[in-house]
């Protein structure tokens, strides 16, 4: 689904996830697992205003592992809650509820010493588009509630899912815009599937894929396209990709519209394995660079 996000539709968008922020007691910010900053809405903290929050990092099973547990980390220091689970097979699913409870312990234990009966935590899932709301409402709800694709901004009445005993959730995500600002999240953002094609320039966003792998996964690179890294003449790369893959036209040159979306389809189907492009590490680098 493309969403054009006019500065009406983000005030929209922000203000249906407010409203219904008093009916939750907690907020499930569902981001890529992929990219656990570059798929988080620029306006998050303040759009939920001090609400608590469990960071799901969904889609990990695209994600590289040892990155996803370094953001798990990452976030832990920051004094947040981040689960990783994969909603497409239903993995992890436990963490959720787990959290949550967890974050809420003490108001609950509030709660019970003033008297007040237990009930089910409150919850709604807020992220941008395409990072798995519905596909994880669905998992949670174990049938076909919330339709996957569902069009924003559809106003229906609200009803709840029954997660276990433990929880209750808003049938309907919160959806919000991705960050738009800064050239490389967009990349980010376009070469994971999140951000459709056709606002985007396939042969840009294989480059930008290529030097992202000979970056971080150079043995990768090797294995599928036997270079390490990109020539200062983009060509040269594109001929040998393209001849050693057999992507050729009609006369036997190579194509390289078809070479920059093989690539890009190569990134997106895992064939050079699990990728994650916020990268823990540089992330580190650059905020300690700011406090410089
Ligand atoms: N591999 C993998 N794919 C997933 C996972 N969760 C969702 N997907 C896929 O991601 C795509 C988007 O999922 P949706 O559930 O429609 O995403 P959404 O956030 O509801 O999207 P909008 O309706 O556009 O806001 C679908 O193709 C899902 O099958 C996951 O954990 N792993």
């Amino acid at each position: 689904m493309t969403i054009q996000w006019f500065p009406g539709h983000m005030a929209k968008a922000r203000r249906e996830v407010q409203e219904k922020l008093k009916l939750v007691d907690i907020i499930f910010e569902l981001i890529d697992a992929r990219l656990p900053l570059s798929s988080r809405n620029p306006m998050i903290d303040e759009v939920i205003n001090q609400k608590p929050r469990l960071l799901i990092l969904n889609k990990a099973d695209m994600a590289d592992e040892s990155e996803t547990r370094k953001w798990v980390q990452y976030f832990a220091d920051q004094g947040a809650t981040a689960v990783a689970i994969n909603s497409l097979e239903g993995k992890g699913l436990q963490k959720v509820t787990k959290a949550a409870q967890e974050i809420l312990a003490e108001k609950w234990e509030r709660m019970k010493s003033r008297g007040m009966k237990p009930r089910a935590i409150r919850a709604m899932i807020v992220g941008i588009p395409n990072v798995g709301k519905s596909t994880l409402i669905n998992r949670l709800a174990k049938k076909n509630i919330a339709k996957t694709g569902n069009t924003p901004g559809v106003t229906k009445s609200q009803q709840w899912i029954k997660v276990g005993k433990e929880i209750e959730l808003l049938d309907t995500p919160g959806i919000l815009w991705p960050k738009f600002e800064d050239q490389e999240v967009g990349l980010k953002l376009a070469i994971t599937g999140a951000i459709k094609d056709a606002i985007m320039n396939m042969e840009d966003l294989a480059v930008y894929g290529l030097n992202f792998l000979s970056i971080h996964y150079p043995e990768r690179m090797e294995e599928r396209y036997g270079i390490t890294f990109v020539h200062e003449n983009l060509v040269e790369t594109f001929d040998h990709i393209g001849k050693l893959r057999r992507v050729l036209g009609p006369g036997g040159e190579i194509d390289y519209d078809k070479v920059s979306e093989m690539i890009v389809r190569d990134i997106r189907d895992l064939n050079l394995g699990r990728i994650s492009f916020d990268i823990v590490d540089e992330e580190l680098e650059k905020e300690a660079l700011a406090k410089k």
